[in-house]
């Protein structure tokens, strides 16, 4: 009997222990991690923990404080950090320096050239000459030399000061045209503006749009981007990253190779929805083929077209590709109608006269010019500022 009762009182204790050590052991864990989580909840319904309880209820175990894992803040993703870019305005003012670096090369040696004490016909060939190395163009350099050689005739003797003021009107005179080179980016029947970025690769296009964006949004403006150039996977990362800087919503496929026209119809829709100012759309212009040309970009058009204007075709063409961009430009121009033309990469050649070759080619506007590879390096094409960089001081 008496080792009945033993027996009992061991197992008994036994027990005991063991239940004790079951409840407190996963109860624990589970209530900290309720706790820790109901901490998260800011409406101030949290369950008590007690630092000197039984262990014994699901919502009060005893946890020593120092036991207690330290409370993890649930990961909060990086915010972008938008950025504030300078208005448009004053750009080229800004960027002269760079111009005159690349341009004056031209200028000085036109100036040199106008300076000589006699100007015979061989002194007129070598201006033209200089005209022509300088992308100029062959009709536009002859025209120069017939319009200086008139007035030099009428004016008779050349102080250098005169010599710059005859160059620089007569330059003034071939880069100026009477149409606007301001951009239709303002709202309008309720909707957005629609630009429409286009050219062959590797021409600046993606980084064009991107440049324009920040342009836009530091003079006030909102935008929304179309990545519509589904060719190159990489192109509609480039240009959200553009958007994310300065908090424009990129629009974009996730299929590789999906049609540009549907992307550049649910970025004008995402324009629309958000009543942005403007929507770039960025697209391919592979120029494999004109007919593959005219189909992509006349698609992309007529689908915008369903839900609102395209207000600008801004057609980017490398500066430091002479005659071949001339050439491309000609081939754009017959498919699609471009309202303006975007000059990049401006700072990198000597030939800035492309300006008045694309100028009489198109017949548009230089409206924008590439000065570097800076994200505020683009500029509203100021025709002064050119002329007198070319001239340099
Ligand atoms: N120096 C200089 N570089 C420029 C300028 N504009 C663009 N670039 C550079 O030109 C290169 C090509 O630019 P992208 O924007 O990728 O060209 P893209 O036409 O969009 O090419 P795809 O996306 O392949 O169609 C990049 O390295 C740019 O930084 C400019 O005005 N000056």
């Amino acid at each position: 009997m008496t080792a009945y009762i033993i027996l009992i009182v061991v197992v008994a204790v036994l027990l005991l222990g063991v239940g004790g050590t079951v409840l407190l052991r996963p109860r624990g864990m589970h209530g900290v991690r309720r706790s820790r989580n109901r901490e998260l909840d800011l409406t101030g319904s949290m369950p008590k923990v007690s630092d000197s309880g039984s262990g014994t209820g699901t919502d009060t175990i005893t946890v020593p404080p120092a036991q207690r894992p330290p409370a993890e803040a649930p990961p909060v993703p990086p915010q972008p950090i938008i950025e504030r870019p300078p208005p448009s305005a004053g750009r080229m003012v800004r960027l002269r320096a760079r111009l005159a670096r690349s341009q004056s090369g031209f200028g000085n040696a036109l100036l040199a050239l106008l300076s000589r004490d006699r100007l015979d016909d061989d002194t007129w060939d070598e201006i033209e000459e200089v005209l022509i190395t300088a992308d100029v163009g062959v009709t536009p350099a002859r025209q120069m030399v017939s319009d200086l050689r008139t007035k030099v005739k009428v004016e008779g003797t050349r102080t250098p000061d005169d010599v710059r003021e005859m160059l620089r009107t007569e330059l003034l005179a071939q880069v100026e045209t009477p149409a606007s080179r301001s951009l239709r980016t303002q709202r309008h029947e309720g909707r957005p503006a629609v630009v429409l970025m286009v050219g062959v690769n590797g021409t600046g296009k993606t980084t064009t749009c991107g440049k324009l964006a920040r342009a836009l949004v530091g003079d006030g403006e909102t935008v929304v981007l179309g990545a519509a150039d589904t060719f190159r996977a990489a192109a509609a990362d480039q240009l959200q990253t553009w958007g994310e800087r300065v908090g424009a919503e990129t629009v974009r496929s996730d299929k590789e190779g999906a049609d540009p026209a549907s992307v550049a119809y649910d970025a004008v829709s995402v324009g629309i929805e958000q009543e942005a100012d403007v929507v770039i759309i960025d697209t391919a212009g592979r120029l494999h083929t004109k007919n593959d040309l005219m189909d992509e970009l006349g698609k992309v058009k007529r689908v915008v077209e369903k839900r609102t204007t395209v207000d600008e075709v801004l057609l980017v063409l490398d500066a430091t590709t002479g005659q071949n961009g001339l050439r491309q430009a000609r081939v754009f121009a017959e498919v699609v109608d471009v309202t303006g033309i975007v000059l990049t990469k401006l700072d990198g050649t000597a030939k800035g006269g492309i300006v008045i070759a694309v100028q009489r080619e198109l017949g548009v506007p230089v409206k924008l010019v590439g000065l570097g590879e800076g994200p505020d390096d683009l500029a509203p094409f100021d025709p002064v500022t050119f002329v007198d960089a070319i001239l340099g001081g």
